[in-house]
């Protein structure tokens, strides 16, 4: 809970768990303002035996290394049933977008073998909070080796992050977590719709409900096997404009959202093999794009079974139904999913989700995503007015 002693986070510019609400405190910067030069020039002090390393990403010999790291050591389900696995390709999709800072991307080294045993990652985002524009981070991939746990190693690594980015000038981060510290600007809840029910009983990822059998199970379940919507393909290079309207036009509804240059666009949403999946509607008649679906591919290792060792997850991402109704649309996603032999469609309760999860038959998860900010103060917000997703 909130009143627990937060050693180091109560020593940084976020919200303490027990401040008295001052609306006129809301959307500002809650540290005292610096300049570049106020910034520490030289990197953190780590313990003896460990450096700092640069990661280049984009070279595949590092990005193995943070991939090792991180199917290893990343983030586990509350019942340590399954783990991210993050893919190489899908790593350097995530920390490489227009304008990211090489600097930003890093870990701690140490041993004979100079082995990676940490790493913390930081991408430049444009925000919208409450109508207002800050330029922020987006921190992310923050991973501890499990042999160098609870060595306050992740708060070197945190404030050797919050240094590089200040050097540019810049005072705010946006992170996620499903861990509580101080202090959520929403608490989201994650769905899960599943696609192939009789692994994910296997896996055990989802018990059978009672009096059920797995075959009626499974036909409760069924999906048709083609999409409905007319005009429904593959989204391409020539559609990154009116995508990119379309997005911004859409994430303007939204209390806090980012927003996105055309650049922008094609990096994140035009189709990757086994990372990212955008489909527009094109009016069959008109030529029109007026609506768009997208999901991303995450897997996670099952941990614990001699025959499955792989779930394979999608998740919702960014979604624009203007001329198609939002559940249709969503339902096609998960068609195509599972045209694509996913076992599972994970959503959180941001943007219209909520609207849309029952009816669908997505069941909700056993845990929470919290969004944050670093240094800057807002009232805390309804997972409906939350227009981002963190992958
Ligand atoms: C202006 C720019 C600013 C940029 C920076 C913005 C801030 C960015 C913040 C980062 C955002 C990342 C977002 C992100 O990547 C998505 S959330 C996923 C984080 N990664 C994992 O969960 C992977 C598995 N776990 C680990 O690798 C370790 O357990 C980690 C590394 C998590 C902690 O390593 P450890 O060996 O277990 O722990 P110590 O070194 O002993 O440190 C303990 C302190 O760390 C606090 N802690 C624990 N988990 C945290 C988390 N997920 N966020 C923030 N803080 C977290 C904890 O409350 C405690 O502080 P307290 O004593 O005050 O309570
Ligand atoms: C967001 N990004 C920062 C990764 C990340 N970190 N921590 C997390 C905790 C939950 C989710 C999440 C987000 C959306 C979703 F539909 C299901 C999720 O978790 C499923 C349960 N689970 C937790 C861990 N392994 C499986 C992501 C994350």
């Amino acid at each position: 809970p909130l009143y627990d002693i937060h050693e180091f986070w109560d020593s940084q510019p976020v919200p303490k768990a027990y401040e008295k609400i001052d609306e006129s405190m809301y959307d500002q910067q809650i540290d005292v303002p610096k300049t570049v030069a106020d910034v520490r020039p030289e990197p953190y002090t780590l313990p003896p035996g460990y450096t700092w390393a640069n990661i280049d990403i984009g070279n595949r010999t590092e990005a193995q290394e943070v991939y090792d790291l991180l199917t290893q050591n990343y983030v586990e389900d509350d019942d340590n049933m399954f783990r991210f696995d993050y893919s190489i390709e899908f790593l350097q999709w995530a920390l490489t977008p227009p304008g990211f800072h090489k600097e930003w991307l890093f870990g701690v080294r140490g041993g004979k073998k100079n082995k990676l045993f940490g790493f913390i990652s930081g991408i430049p985002v444009d925000t919208k909070i409450r109508g207002k524009q800050v330029t922020m981070a987006e921190i992310n991939f923050l991973c501890v080796h499990k042999s160098l746990r609870t060595k306050r190693l992740a708060t070197v690594l945190i404030k050797e992050v919050t240094r590089r980015v200040n050097l540019h000038d810049i005072w705010q981060a946006i992170y996620t977590a499903g861990v509580l510290i101080p202090l959520p600007i929403s608490k989201t809840t994650y769905w899960h719709r599943s696609l192939n029910p009789k692994k994910l009983v296997e896996v055990g990822f989802s018990s059978l409900p009672a009096n059920t059998p797995m075959a009626r199970y499974v036909k409760l379940l069924k999906l048709p096997g083609e999409t409905s919507v007319k005009g429904l393909r593959e989204m391409q290079k020539s559609d990154v404009k009116v995508v990119h309207d379309l997005l911004n036009a859409y994430l303007s509804k939204f209390e806090v959202h980012l927003h996105f240059t055309e650049a922008e666009v094609a990096h994140f949403l035009l189709p990757r093999a086994g990372v990212v999946d955008t489909y527009v509607v094109e009016n069959p008649q008109t030529k029109e794009i007026k609506d768009f679906l997208s999901f991303y591919h995450l897997p996670s290792s099952i941990l614990k079974h001699e025959v499955h060792k792989t779930l394979r997850v999608a998740y919702c991402y960014y979604n624009v139904a203007n001329t198609v109704p939002m559940e249709e649309l969503i339902r096609n996603a998960l068609i195509i999913a599972k045209q694509k032999d996913f076992d599972v469609f994970n959503a959180l309760d941001i943007m219209e989700n909520e609207t849309l999860l029952k009816e669908l038959k997505f069941g909700i998860g056993d845990g929470n995503l919290h969004y944050y900010f670093y240094n800057w103060r807002v009232p805390e917000f309804k997972p409906n007015q939350i227009g981002i997703v963190l992958v």
